[in-house]
């Protein structure tokens, strides 16, 4: 069997390597004669998998994407040619809620303004807004949840385990920071694309956060420069960016935290994202998933931490970056985005983050680590 995968995809070869011979590929230059006598394709969000790259696949039997987003991915076409299709959804969704959670807890450094007595507003409550509203609420932060399209399915099911949920406006009205989870749609009465256009930015109340780690068109980035330019109260974070792998390079100074579309990029995130295509193409081929996650994992580089009492918001911040320092990623995203191929060599030298669970603490059983369990850390016995 040959079996084509994307260089960025850890874990191909510990996962699929008995099932057939595997050739890496740059996913962005992927072209339709690297797909002849192929029988299985994985991919990232960078490849466009549609009619044209699949015009000489003549025995495609599986496409997977180890992604949550399939923007990429033209589905009708894998129907219409009965090609068996999967993602991933959820596989880093922890990795995008850590990733906003600690870049608020950054901006909070920053600014000399807690967290603690900020109002979240998520726009998306799925997978990775449901993450972040976890470490948020375990943090005891009040959050406000916007999907229309959640609330439509609460209230047609009448699901007695209900959520609640606000709109937009009072999203923008009442929230002190805003997190945007959403998929990237373009037509329909819950369409995202350009959802914050310049009407919805200037109405932003005086000193909002702006997060956005979703894609980068939820956003007018023409847009947000202008607004941004009259407004230093905004404060931006910026996952994506409308034109990767190409940010407009006046919007990168504006940004106080900036990165190459990674917050989804945890060793653990990743793995499970292949792991969920493994298992898939098992399925298919009614073969036995004879391998796990966990055992893909390295050990962590920290075996246990002691918390004694009760920790300052800056001590959180230090604990959560022995895991992961967002600084870092910032720092080379500034200096590199612009050189050659910059945003993807990033991208694809990324060097894994950890999730909280890779860190254990000890001294499980005291309020003052208990609520960090929550949070997503890991409890040993001393
Ligand atoms: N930056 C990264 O590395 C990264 C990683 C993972 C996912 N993503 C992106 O984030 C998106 C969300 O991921 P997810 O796993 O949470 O997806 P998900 O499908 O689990 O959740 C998305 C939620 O958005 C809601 N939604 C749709 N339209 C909406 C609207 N107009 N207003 C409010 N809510 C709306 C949906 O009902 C759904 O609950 C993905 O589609 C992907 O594009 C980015
Ligand atoms: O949709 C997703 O899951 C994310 O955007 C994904 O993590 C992007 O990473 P890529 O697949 O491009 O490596």
């Amino acid at each position: 069997m040959k079996i084509v995968a994307d260089e960025n995809m850890p874990y191909v070869e510990a996962l699929f390597g008995e099932l057939g011979e595997i050739t890496r590929v740059n996913g962005r230059q992927l072209t339709p004669e690297q797909l002849v006598d192929v029988d299985v394709l994985l991919v990232r969000s960078v490849t466009k998998v549609n009619q044209q790259l699949l015009a000489q696949a003549n025995q495609l039997k599986f496409v997977g994407s180890a992604t949550i987003g399939t923007d990429h991915i033209d589905l009708d076409y894998l129907q219409q040619q009965n090609i068996p299709f999967t993602n991933a959804p959820g596989c880093n969704a922890t990795a995008v809620g850590e990733f906003a959670f600690i870049a608020m807890l950054e901006l909070a450094k920053r600014f000399k303004q807690p967290l603690q007595n900020k109002v979240v507003g998520i726009v998306g409550a799925g997978n990775t807004g449901s993450a972040l509203e976890h470490c948020l609420k375990a943090y005891g932060i009040e959050v406000l949840l916007c999907d229309p399209v959640l609330a439509r399915e609460q209230t047609q099911t009448g699901n007695s385990n209900t959520r609640e949920f606000v709109s937009l406006d009072t999203i923008i009205e009442q929230a002190d920071i805003i997190s945007l989870h959403v998929p990237i749609t373009r037509v329909g009465e819950d369409k995202t694309w350009y959802m914050f256009d310049e009407t919805r930015l200037n109405q932003l109340k005086p000193n909002t956060w702006l997060l956005n780690c979703c894609r980068g068109e939820v956003i007018d980035n023409r847009a947000l420069i202008k607004v941004k330019q009259q407004r230093a109260d905004l404060k931006l974070v910026l996952d994506v960016w409308e034109g990767e792998p190409n940010p407009m390079p006046e919007l990168v100074p504006l940004v106080e935290f900036a990165t190459p579309h990674i917050a989804g990029y945890s060793l653990e995130g990743k793995a499970r994202g292949t792991h969920m295509l493994f298992q898939k193409l098992c399925e298919i081929m009614n073969i036995d998933v004879d391998k796990s996650v966990s055992n893909l994992l390295p050990a962590f580089s920290i075996s246990k931490l002691d918390i004694n009492d009760a920790l300052s918001e800056t001590q959180l911040l230090n604990i959560a970056r022995l895991v992961y320092n967002l600084n870092d990623d910032d720092y080379l995203f500034r200096n590199s985005f612009l050189n050659n191929h910059g945003f993807d060599h990033m991208r694809k030298n990324h060097t894994h983050r950890r999730e909280f669970s890779a860190l254990s603490l000890v001294n499980t059983g005291q309020s003052e680590v208990n609520w960090m369990l929550k949070l997503g850390f890991s409890g040993v016995e001393r």
